[in-house]
């Protein structure tokens, strides 16, 4: 009699967890599915961020998706995104295993590295070369560096913009990385980072090709339906290969002859040697490959910064009107005069990130988010909440300022991304985009390019699907805003050691 009530209880008792967890606990909401392959044929092929926004609007802000079996989960609002990825980051620290990107010889990438030992290791590398005092020191290479940019715009056309902009994003990370200084447009550093620019281009965002979703595909050749990345990758393998080879064996070279100058590479050829490195030789590779690798979104940003100018003269304006007010025009700002100057901070949106992934089962608002699931924050989405920013679509600058200087609406925390696997170069990053932004308003007018019959061309305001969501129209006319500028940046860059 005791023995059944105890089963009784036990049953009952099973039950009741089993229940809380299928019955009770659903998965998030999202668009009806297929059968077997779930939302497969419905995922955006283009423009996703906005896509998935417009879903969220019907489905919620916690959205599920499902496709060939695995769960992804698409958070479309700020407080969704903290809730999990930043106060619960212990559970949604790993990244989804990229076969693709394996296959390409994407090794030792601090962005794409799964969650663990080797992961923690080079994180903690990369967190305190990146530290707020190490990055002050970078501020004068940074400065002379806006400088070179602003000259350079100054002596191109409208359809080389990007390309100067690349050179100035390139040549600070190979100074920084590799200690050193990339002089004429046929450097091999910018031959490095342009074939960067087509690895990514070519196979697209990560985890978003048949190979990642079925892994067994890489082994075919790339002719049988469904492999033709895994031929893409194997074509491109050698010029990752390079990428990894080419700037240890430069700083090795240069530490031999005695005459390599400070760098991320040199520090931790130095630790290697005396012991006391986190890395060996081919983890070291990697790390500098992650570094290279993350060029594309500093440069997006200034495009995406000089569009915003072109469409909004009058914020351009206020800004300058500003910096006169501090910098005066007998002078090129300098990072001294960043506090003085609240009208000039502003900040890029990236659309999607990369993926996180879940280690555990979790429950959030009573929906049921199973271990293993994608987790994609859907940061150009947050950036629309009606909720939360007013006219979120129009270019406001002032609007995370306090008031009476701006709107006061909430600062938008999560450009850098999210939890453990938060942008590390973070203040690095800003610094770079401050600089650069401030030098470009202090001493250039950025206005309308003509076409061919004189009319005004008004660039689009959109963005490209492909790795570095880039602008798609940059027509734009960059002159120098009055006649001392190049004067000031000619004496500036001849007078720097930076
Ligand atoms: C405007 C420029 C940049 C933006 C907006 C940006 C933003 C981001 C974002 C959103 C992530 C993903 C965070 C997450 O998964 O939650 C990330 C990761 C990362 N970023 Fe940046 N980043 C920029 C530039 C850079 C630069 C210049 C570097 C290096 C010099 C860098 C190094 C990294 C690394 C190593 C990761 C991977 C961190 C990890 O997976 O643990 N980023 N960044």
């Amino acid at each position: 009699m005791t023995l059944s009530l105890v089963l009784l209880v036990a049953g009952i008792g099973i039950f009741y967890l089993w229940s809380l967890r299928i019955g009770r606990r659903p998965l998030p909401p999202g668009p009806p599915k297929d059968p077997l392959i779930g939302h497969l044929r419905y995922m955006p092929t283009a423009q996703a961020p906005f896509v998935f926004h417009e879903w969220a609007k019907i489905y919620g802000d916690v959205m599920h998706l499902q496709v060939l079996g695995k769960s992804m989960i698409v958070l479309d609002t700020l407080q969704a995104a903290v809730d999990l990825l930043d106060k619960k980051g212990a559970i949604y620290p790993d990244r989804p295993p990229l076969p693709l990107y394996e296959l390409l010889g994407w090794t030792y990438m601090l962005s794409f590295m799964r969650y663990g030992e080797i992961f923690t290791r080079h994180r903690r590398v990369h967190q305190s070369f990146f530290s707020r005092p190490r990055c002050a020191e970078f501020e004068p290479m940074q400065t002379q560096e806006a400088r070179r940019l602003v000259r350079n715009l100054f002596e191109s056309p409208t359809e080389k913009y990007g390309a100067v902009l690349s050179k100035f994003t390139t040549s600070i990370l190979v100074s920084v990385v590799a200690g050193h200084k990339i002089g004429s447009d046929d450097d091999p550093y910018l031959e490095l980072s342009k074939m960067v620019y087509q690895v990514f281009s070519v196979t697209g965002p990560p985890g978003g090709t048949p190979i990642d979703f079925f892994p067994p595909l890489r082994y075919f050749p790339s002719w049988f339906p469904g492999a033709y990345y895994a031929g893409v990758a194997r074509a491109w393998r050698p010029v990752v290969r390079r990428l990894y080879n080419y700037p240890l064996e430069c700083v090795q070279r240069q530490r031999e002859a005695g005459n390599a100058s400070p760098s991320f590479l040199l520090s931790q050829l130095e630790e290697i040697d005396s012991g006391s490195s986190e890395l060996n030789y081919e983890e070291l590779k990697g790390a500098a490959a992650t570094l290279f690798g993350a060029e594309l979104p500093t440069r997006s940003a200034v495009a995406v910064f000089l569009l915003a100018m072109v469409l909004n003269p009058e914020c351009q304006i206020r800004a300058q009107k500003e910096i006169d007010s501090v910098v005066g025009i007998s002078r090129l700002p300098t990072f001294q005069d960043r506090a003085e100057l609240p009208f000039v901070e502003w900040n890029p949106v990236a659309p999607l990130g990369v993926p996180h992934r879940s280690t555990q089962d979790d429950v959030y608002r009573g929906m049921y988010i199973p271990k293993g699931s994608l987790i994609l924050a859907n940061v150009r989405g947050m950036s629309l909440d009606e909720n939360t920013y007013k006219n979120p679509t129009k270019f406001i600058p002032e609007r995370f300022l306090p008031p009476p200087l701006g709107n006061g609406e909430p600062y938008f925390s999560c450009l850098f991304g999210f939890g453990r696997r938060k942008c590390p170069a973070v203040h690095f990053v800003e610094r770079n985009l401050w600089i650069a932004i401030v030098s470009i308003l202090a001493t250039c007018t950025i206005s309308n390019a003509l076409d061919e019959h004189g009319s005004v061309i008004v660039p689009e305001a959109s963005m490209s699907d492909g790795v570095d969501s880039y602008p798609n129209d940059l027509r734009c006319v960059i002159k120098p805003r009055f006649k001392e500028v190049k004067g000031l940046l000619e004496e500036s860059i001849l007078s720097s050691k930076a």
